[in-house]
């Protein structure tokens, strides 16, 4: 897992890694600049193009000027340097590149006041105005710069951090800052990178290794850690010699409708491709001949007019609500298992039924896993005007409840009951169609038959079910929730 840090814990490793590493804060910025340099060209390979390099007067733009001395090294000579002087202050870092720029032949133009730039021609834009250092929003000057430079609509590539976007906290709806192309940003993504609302500030981001001190990042106190393929070929056992379908567990799906079978289908197929010993559906009478034809494999259970699952301890893991439908049996058969107390997958209309039922909540069995996306969240724990609000939430009920809420999304946010927040970094825009989180939901399930613990069930499911998304996705525009299904043995065999 990578740890991922504030602004302010990320500050605290420069420094860290400037007293104990040998390496002159100046040279990492120097590093820093080449990791950007390097990735940027991998982008832009045509020399001849023409770039404009914003740098304020902080570190971040000490960054801006060392990119601009290696780009010009490397053969860009249509670069222009604008010197962003809105502010008396300036880095010593940043004296010290601008130091070299006025002793070389290299020409900067100075920006007193927005008003300043006047038609600007250019292809490229590097935004080096401000970078972690950004304690409020944007305002006056800064603003008008921002908006200026937005205006032009050219390419931009932010380092570190898009000018104005906070790192950490809310993101404002009217967010003001630079609206980039990409950001290539240093050692961590930021944490804000991964809510929705970074859409404004960056259509992506890639992480560049600077050499900061990778032991201090990851045992600084953070609540949220970037799950890494490394942590999930850990996790995953391999299946034995000598064992038999017992050994995998018996898991139970409680989903489907007369109009929505195919939730109860998706569900129960990539439970069974994800490994349980056991997979039985319980769905209505209406599905039992499209179960028995698509899914052989699959045991049926009729639902019609069931309230109460019979010997529920005789599964080792219980999902329920994909395709279900609303009505008042099925709300008792939620509330039965409730009271039974085994640790629930709930998602899909059982979280709409839970939402109807708050005294249910807070019943709910210790270590079951909830998989909500936006709506269904907010239906369940009130209207959150952001990302961020509605992180914290999901973060302090996980705790409370002593339960796993999975807020899904391109990258779903995992809460667990010890208060930590693992970020899922696969998945792709082409998983983007119905079916895809009742294939999910059959994931985990299958994951706690095979007796992983809540926790681990949740990132395994998640991750795997993301990654089998983009190798899909390398060759479609759109990858099919059954398509998904199929994929998962083929996932986790690759993955062991
Ligand atoms: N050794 C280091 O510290 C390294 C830092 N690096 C770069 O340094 C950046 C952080 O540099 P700094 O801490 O100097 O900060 P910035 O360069 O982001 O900002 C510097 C100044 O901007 C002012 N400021 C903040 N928000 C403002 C606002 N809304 N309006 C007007 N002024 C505002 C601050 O008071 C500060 O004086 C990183 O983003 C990264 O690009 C990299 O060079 C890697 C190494
Ligand atoms: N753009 C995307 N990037 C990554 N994952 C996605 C994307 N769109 C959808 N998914 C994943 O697909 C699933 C969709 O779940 P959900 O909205 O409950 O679907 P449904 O109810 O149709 O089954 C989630 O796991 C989500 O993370």
């Amino acid at each position: 897992m990578q740890t991922l840090l504030t602004s302010a814990q990320m500050r605290r490793t420069d420094e860290f890694t400037i007293a104990n590493k040998p390496i002159a804060s100046i040279d990492l910025m120097e590093k820093a600049a080449r990791a950007f340099v390097q990735s940027f060209l991998r982008d832009e390979f045509d020399s001849t193009k023409n770039i404009a390099i914003f740098c304020g007067k902080g570190n971040n733009g000490g960054d801006g000027l060392a990119i601009a001395y290696l780009l010009l090294h490397n053969g860009y000579e249509n670069i222009k340097i604008y010197i962003v002087n809105f502010s008396d202050k300036q880095s010593d870092d940043f004296a010290i590149n601008r130091q070299r720029l006025d002793e070389s032949r290299y020409r900067k133009t100075i920006i007193n006041k927005a008003a300043d730039l006047k038609n600007i021609k250019t292809d490229i834009i590097i935004d080096a105005i401000l970078g972690s250092g950004l304690n409020k929003p944007l305002t006056s000057d800064y603003a008008d710069l921002v908006k200026y430079i937005n205006k032009l609509n050219k390419k931009v590539y932010a380092v570190d951090v898009p000018t104005g976007f906070p790192a950490e906290g809310e993101i404002p709806s009217d967010y003001n800052g630079i609206k980039a192309y990409k950001t290539i940003c240093f050692q961590r993504p930021k944490i804000n990178f991964f809510f929705p609302e970074s859409a404004l500030a960056t259509e992506k981001h890639e992480v560049v290794a600077i050499g900061l001190d990778e032991n201090f990042i990851q045992n600084q106190d953070s609540d949220f850690f970037l799950i890494e393929e490394s942590d999930i070929r850990h996790m995953l056992k391999p299946r034995k010699l000598f064992s038999h379908k017992g050994t995998y567990g018996h898991a139970l799906i409680i989903a489907g409708n007369t109009n929505t079978m195919g939730a109860a289908l998706l569900s129960s197929m990539s439970c069974l491709y994800t490994g349980a010993g056991l997979t039985t559906a319980c769905i209505p009478q209406s599905g039992l001949i499209a179960l028995n034809t698509t899914l052989p494999e699959v045991i049926a259970l009729p639902r019609d007019e069931y309230r109460k699952v019979d010997n529920p301890a005789k599964y080792q893991a219980i999902a329920i609500g994909p395709g279900l439908g609303l009505s008042a049996a099925h709300e008792k058969l939620l509330e039965n298992l409730i009271f039974d107390n085994q640790p629930l997958v709930i998602d899909a209309d059982a979280l709409n039924m839970l939402s109807e039922r708050p005294d249910l909540i807070d019943k709910l069995p210790e270590n079951s896993i909830l998989t909500p996306h936006m709506k269904e969240f907010d239906r369940l724990f009130g209207e959150h005007q952001n990302w961020w609000d509605r992180l914290q939430t999901a973060k302090v009920k996980a705790q409370q409840l002593k339960i796993v809420i999975m807020l899904k999304n391109q990258f779903t946010f995992i809460c667990v009951p010890k208060g930590r927040i693992y970020i899922n970094p696969t998945g792709n825009p082409a998983m983007a169609q119905g079916g895809m989180g009742d294939v999910l939901t059959g994931i985990i399930a299958a994951f706690l038959a095979q007796k992983y613990a809540s926790t681990d069930a949740a990132i395994l499911a998640c991750y795997i079910h993301g990654k089998a998304g983009d190798n899909l996705a390398m060759d479609k525009i759109v990858v099919s929730a059954s398509q998904v299904a199929k994929q998962i043995p083929v996932e986790i065999k690759h993955l062991m």
